[in-house]
């Protein structure tokens, strides 16, 4: 009586909807993914139904997406139509409210915004241009720990992961001078961190939306809001230091000059808000810091599980950047191990497990029929653990990132590129993945180069938890450096 085949809804040309798992009335499929770890929870309906489903959760219709095979039909002939994430709950908030960039629609507003953050913050030449400030970061990292191998304190790798990525994000947006004497960054960080204890809510919310506005309620928007407000406040008055320098001190390359400049300017190519601004800086933050400081995490509780790799990316530091002197980020490209070790930390534990978007028009996937408006959840952690695409998944072998020898054609390396999709894909896809590697990559290279790792028991404990909508371990590691050279470089 409570279980029930979905009627099997076609298109005009008689094209099925994609399989689904029994469901039940009214609540649909959410009885298989209340676990804790969603990811999880979809990884196994999928293994038991297949790669490409349709599930209901209330009225909410969802198409999941488990292999590389179906995502890359969807990144190649439907990206534009995926390119949009649906509207959020919240209008007026500056987190996660619909003047937003991540939840924006793909449209002029986002490309508009998408152009500052890629020729100012992201892309290849704003990132030379703000080096300084990371190699500075990356130096009192590396002076933190050291203090702390003096004293003999262990230290939680995530939270000082996490200092190095806000710090750098802050000061590459905000400039150094400002942050560095009222403590902004310290400010803007715990912002941060309240906002991810928001997040589960905030994605309840969301997925609901529709349901909750016919029934008049808005679910969390008042803890929601009272972030907001303590992030309007502060960029706020940032904005407003930063309109009031002196005109010599305005060098108008840097992005929030240039987002002024277009809202002052009454012929601007996109006339954006005070508003839009704020939301914008508020997803920059969001979606920058603790995910990169996740990722050094996950990556170094898996090299200290694996000491013969430990030894290797040493040995490969050792030869190409010598004992005299600190990793620097110039020196990553002639780093393929520890870049390869990068890589494999995030496809087995990737921070952000599941992409979420919309589809605009109803379509065709892999012969089934998909209508409009039905979100789409990209099972990111499936995807790169698929035993179909990925020798011995379940486990850490950074030498598959090596390059490989043999010739593939141009559609077999799209996809196979698609079975690595941490950063996600297409239009939507991360624009900070190369800052990202930075991060990462001179983090864990410092503190494998620097010190030595001591931990409580034989192994770090890999179990996962879900902190706010990201992937992390459910017990942060702990651990005590000890310093590799008598003097500090
Ligand atoms: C290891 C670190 C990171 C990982 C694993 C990561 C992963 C992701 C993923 C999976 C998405 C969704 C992509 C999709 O829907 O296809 C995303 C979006 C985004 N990421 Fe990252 N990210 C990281 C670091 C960063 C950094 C450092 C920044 C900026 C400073 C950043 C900025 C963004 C933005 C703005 C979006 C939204 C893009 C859009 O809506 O078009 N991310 N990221």
């Amino acid at each position: 009586l409570f279980f029930r085949k979905p009627s099997s809804r076609r298109d005009a040309h008689g094209c099925d909807l994609p399989p689904s798992p029994p469901s039940l009335p009214v609540i649909g499929h959410l009885h298989l993914i209340l676990s804790s770890l969603v990811h999880k929870s979809f990884q196994k309906i999928s293994s038991n139904y297949g790669p490409l489903l349709h599930l209901r959760i209330f009225n909410v219709p969802i198409v999941l997406v488990s292999s590389a095979s179906v995502a890359y039909d969807i990144f190649r002939v439907h990206d534009l139509n995926v390119s949009s994430r649906g509207s959020p709950p919240f209008e007026e908030s500056l987190l996660f409210g619909s003047t937003g960039f991540i939840s924006a629609p793909y449209g002029d507003y986002f490309k508009f915004m998408k152009k500052h953050l890629v020729t100012k913050l992201l892309g290849p030449q704003a990132l030379e241009r703000s080096r300084l400030i990371r190699t500075n970061e990356l130096e009192r990292f590396y002076i933190n720990l050291l203090d702390k191998a003096t004293k003999k304190e262990s230290v939680e790798i995530g939270k000082e992961a996490m200092k190095l990525s806000n710090n750098s994000i802050c000061k590459m947006i905000m400039g150094t001078s400002c942050l560095e004497e009222k403590g902004e960054a310290e400010r803007v960080r715990g912002l941060i961190i309240e906002s991810f204890y928001l997040t589960k809510k905030f994605f309840l919310a969301f997925t609901l939306r529709g349901l909750l506005e016919k029934l008049g309620i808005s679910l969390f928007k008042k803890e929601i809001m009272g972030v907001s407000r303590r992030f309007d406040d502060l960029l706020e008055r940032y904005l407003r230091e930063h309109e009031e320098k002196p005109d010599n001190e305005h060098q108008d390359t840097d992005m929030i000059d240039a987002l002024l400049a277009a809202y002052r300017d009454e012929k601007a190519e996109y006339k954006i808000t005070r508003n839009q601004i704020k939301a914008f800086l508020v997803d920059i933050f969001i979606a920058g810091t603790d995910i990169s400081a996740l990722t050094t995490q996950g990556t170094m509780a898996e090299i200290i599980n694996n000491p013969n790799i430990f030894v290797r990316i040493r040995e490969e530091i050792d030869s190409v950047v010598g004992k005299s002197r600190l990793i620097q980020e110039t020196d990553l490209p002639k780093l393929p191990y520890l870049q390869a070790v990068v890589k494999e930390g995030l496809r087995l534990h990737p921070p952000t497990p599941l992409m979420v978007r919309e589809f605009q028009e109803g379509c065709k996937v892999k012969g089934f029929y998909i209508p409009a408006s039905t979100t789409l959840v990209v099972n990111g952690y499936a995807v790169m653990r698929d035993p179909n695409v990925w020798e011995d998944p379940e486990e850490f072998k950074p030498e598959r990132f090596l390059a490989s020898s043999r010739l593939m054609q141009e559609d077999e390396i799209r996809e196979q590129a698609l079975k690595y999709i941490a950063f996600g894909s297409g239009r939507r896809g991360c624009p900070g993945a190369n800052v990202a590697y930075i991060f990462v990559g001179t983090a864990i290279g410092m503190i494998v180069q620097c010190f030595d790792w001591r931990i409580n028991g034989e192994k770090v404990d890999m179990k996962e938890a879900i902190g706010g909508l990201n992937l992390t371990l459910a017990h942060p590691l702990k651990c005590t450096p000890v310093a590799r050279f008598p003097k500090p470089f």
